[in-house]
């Protein structure tokens, strides 16, 4: 038996079943969602992002999030959050079952105004509603900042903006802030300056780290915050993903790349790195790519 009781413990947030396939051009059936779910737990994950309860006019992938919700087999010890965006959302995800919701702003206004059609500032107000229904049910809420390092439509985006958000989400209940990278252009330098400014603001045991792999820094931009203390990352099997509304931005940083990292660094993630590498080629193949890790990829090759 190993002994991990020294090992620092980091979690993942498994973010494929939502940020993995909001994109997918091909309408990715319910029963294949549940199935890639279901074999996320068996690896190991414990925290998986299920669905997301937007209006399905705008991301027709997630129009099946109440039937997911109520189909999804719950297991001991697993949290199944949705994002939503507005009180609406959130009624209906816990009509369907959801315990545990995201919200999520940006700390860029012409991304805001094209992700979620309102203001930075419209969005915090219309949060809060949610934020309060949330607490009188017993909801967790975690949440999120898109375009902590650069906006699309924008350019580079100021840290002390990014601080600011995050630091009102924290103050309206948020346990925890995702800090995401939407188009991936981040380096270990512009993440570290973002994450030192919000670290001012917000606990660094309440940040996790978002990062998207648009241009291959994402790995390291998970270690450059591991080594500032951040202890949770989400992550999608097999590089899944990108916003629908940041235009070039490509999949999530690859679950497998993630834990093989972490892993290397003497981390404790519960996941069983084999068992990740046989969904990622599952949910791979159902999808008809590539595999998006080369952690997956080489490993696979070892194995054959
Ligand atoms: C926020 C809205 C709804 C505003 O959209 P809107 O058009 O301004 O909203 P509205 O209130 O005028 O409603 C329009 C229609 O949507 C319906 N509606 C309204 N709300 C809901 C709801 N919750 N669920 C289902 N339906 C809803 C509403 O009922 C109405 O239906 P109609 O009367 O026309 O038939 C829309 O812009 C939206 O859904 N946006 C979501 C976009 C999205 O999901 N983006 C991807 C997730 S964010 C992301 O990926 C980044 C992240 C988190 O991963 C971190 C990172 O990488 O940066």
């Amino acid at each position: 038996m190993s002994d991990n009781s020294s090992k620092q413990a980091v979690r993942i947030v498994e973010v494929g079943p939502r940020d993995g396939l909001q994109n997918e051009k091909q309408s990715v059936p319910t029963d294949v969602k549940l199935e890639l779910i279901a074999r996320l737990a068996d690896a190991g994950l414990r925290d998986i992002e299920a669905t997301a309860f937007v209006s399905p006019k705008w991301v027709p992938q997630m129009a099946d999030h109440a039937d997911l919700m109520r189909r999804l087999p719950r297991r001991a010890g697993v949290g199944y959050p949705v994002l939503v965006p507005n009180l609406k959302g959130l009624e209906a995800a816990i009509e369907s079952g959801a315990s545990e919701v995201a919200v999520f702003a940006a700390a860029s206004e012409a991304f805001s105004q094209k992700n979620i059609n309102c203001s930075v500032a419209e969005s915090l107000v219309r949060f809060e509603p949610v934020m309060a229904a949330a607490r009188a049910a017993h909801v967790k809420v975690r949440g999120y900042v898109s375009c902590v390092v650069a906006c699309p439509y924008e350019g580079p985006v100021a840290p002390q903006r990014v601080a600011d958000v995050a630091a009102r989400l924290h103050a309206m209940g948020c346990y925890e802030v995702s800090l995401g990278d939407t188009i991936g252009v981040g380096t270990p330098a512009t993440v570290r300056a973002m994450l030192q400014a919000v670290a001012s603001r917000v606990p660094v045991s309440q940040l996790a780290g978002h990062y998207h792999d648009t241009w291959g820094m994402a790995v390291a931009n998970v270690a450059a915050s591991y080594d500032l203390g951040v202890r949770v990352f989400d992550a999608s099997v097999s590089g899944l993903g990108g916003c629908p509304y940041a235009k070039g931005a490509s999949g999530n940083v690859a679950t497998e790349d993630v834990v093989y990292l972490l892993h290397g660094l003497g981390a404790d993630t519960g996941v069983d790195l084999g068992r990740l590498v046989d969904t990622s080629a599952w949910i791979s193949g159902v999808l008809g790519r590539e595999v998006g890790s080369k952690v997956a990829r080489a490993l696979r090759a070892a194995c054959a």
